[in-house]
Parts: structure tokens; C-alpha cells; sequence
């Protein structure tokens, strides 16, 4: 069902969600997590973000994870690459110089074949999830990535207004989700100028999490 969903958004292009410029928040907040050049970055849901092309162009390595094969064609065609494509398990391992993109299920990517990372990026993957998923998702990041820091960033609204996603996500339900594993650290929040769904007051968050020791 909801691979239905995101299947459908691509195939019309209803990609809202993608920005045509590199998230300003991703500017503004990367050097929160002190990774230095050559580290892994995990960007899960990532569809075909610019936030790539940028993490790139500072020599840090990016791997990503999109269940939509349009998208990730569309993203090594953007970028200019070509990658190699092989079969992982039920996965489609896309590779090139600097970036590895696992097309298929999140929830099929295990740790062994995600490989190390040093910090995971969440732009619009966490808030694109329905709220029955966001506990598996949040137990599966964590594991599959030995709790990596993140970098999130999240939505707030008046969810009785407005269907997700993106969805609403609170302080307290990111405390469930994370608070066992993550000192969780409010960088930043700014209420967007046109709303959600052009309509809806709305609010952007930004995250900083730290494993704890
Ligand atoms: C709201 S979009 C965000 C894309 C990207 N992070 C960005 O900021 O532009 C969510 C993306 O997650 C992908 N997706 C949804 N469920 C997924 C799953 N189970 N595994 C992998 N990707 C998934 C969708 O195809 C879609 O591209």
C-alpha cells in the first residue's frame, strides 16, 4: 500500500517534496554532526535530492536508500554518473565514485550490506512515514546504522487539519522513537512563509542527535 504511494507520486511526478536547490537547513546545520571530509553519509528515503550533489561536492562519501527506481535514475542522470548496478539480495546496489544507492525497501537494507556509517542525514524520511511504521523505522536506523548521529528534521502541524505525509511529528513521540538511544538537541525551528500544503500553519524543526555513551 504504501509502496503503491510512493510508486505513483513518481510515476505522475507529484514530488512536491523535492526542493530545486540544496536544503538551506542542510547549509545551515551539516557542520552540527563534525564530520570531516571522506566520512559516510546515509541519507535513508532519499529520492533524488540535491542534498546529494552538495554532500558530494564537500568529499564526503553518501549512501542512500529509495525504494523508487525512476528516482534513482533520475539522480545518477542528474549527477552525471553512470553507476554499476548489481543485485543485493532483494535490493539494486547503484554504484559510483563517492555514492552508494540501495534501490528497494529500507527495511530490506541490513547493516552488513549498508556497510559503516558516521552519521545519517534525515530530510523528509521519518515525517514521510505513517505513525504505525515510524517505531520500526526508528529501531531499524538504529541498528542497521550501530546508532549513527543524525541530522533530522522534522514537521509540525495540526494534524487533525490535514492528512500526512509529510506527517506531524512531535518532541515527545521523537523522545519514544529516539530518546533511548540519542541525546535529542533542538537546533532550530522556523515556521514556513507559505504553510504546508500552501494552506496550513506549519512549522520546520531541526534535530541534532547524539548517541548517547
Ligand atoms: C518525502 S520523499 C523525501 C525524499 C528526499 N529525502 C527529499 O528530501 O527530497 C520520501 C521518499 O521515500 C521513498 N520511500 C518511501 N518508502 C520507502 C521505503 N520503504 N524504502 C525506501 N524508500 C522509501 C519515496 O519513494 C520518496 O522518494
Amino acid at each position: 500500500m504504501q509502496h503503491d504511494f510512493w510508486h505513483n507520486r513518481w510515476q505522475t511526478q507529484q514530488i512536491g517534496f523535492h526542493l530545486s536547490e540544496v536544503n538551506p537547513l542542510l547549509l545551515d546545520y551539516f557542520a552540527t554532526l563534525s564530520l570531516t571530509a571522506g566520512q559516510r553519509v546515509f541519507i535513508p528515503l532519499c529520492g533524488k535530492t540535491l542534498d546529494i550533489h552538495w554532500l558530494l561536492a564537500q568529499n564526503f562519501q553518501v549512501v542512500g536508500a529509495e525504494l523508487s527506481q525512476l528516482a534513482v535514475d533520475a539522480l545518477f542522470a542528474e549527477l552525471g554518473l553512470v553507476p554499476d548496478i548489481i543485485q543485493a539480495g532483494e535490493l539494486r546496489h547503484y554504484q559510483a565514485a563517492n555514492i552508494d544507492i540501495f534501490q528497494g525497501d529500507l527495511f530490506a537494507l541490513d547493516q552488513a550490506t549498508l556497510g559503516k556509517v558516521d552519521a545519517i542525514y534525515d530530510r523528509a524520511a521519518l515525517i514521510a512515514l505513517p505513525p504505525e511504521i515510524r517505531n520500526r523505522y526508528s529501531r531499524h536506523l538504529a541498528k542497521i546504522t550501530a546508532t549513527a548521529p543524525q541530522l533530522l528534521i522534522s514537521f509540525h502541524y495540526d494534524q487533525s487539519l490535514v492528512q500526512g505525509p509529510p506527517f506531524n511529528v512531535n518532541a515527545s513521540e521523537l523522545t519514544a522513537l529516539y530518546g533511548g538511544n540519542y541525546r535529542i538537541t533542538l537546533l532550530a525551528e522556523n515556521n514556513l512563509p507559505t504553510g504546508l500544503k500552501r494552506q496550513y500553519p506549519a512549522q520546520e524543526k531541526v534535530w541534532l542527535l547524539t548517541p548517547l555513551e
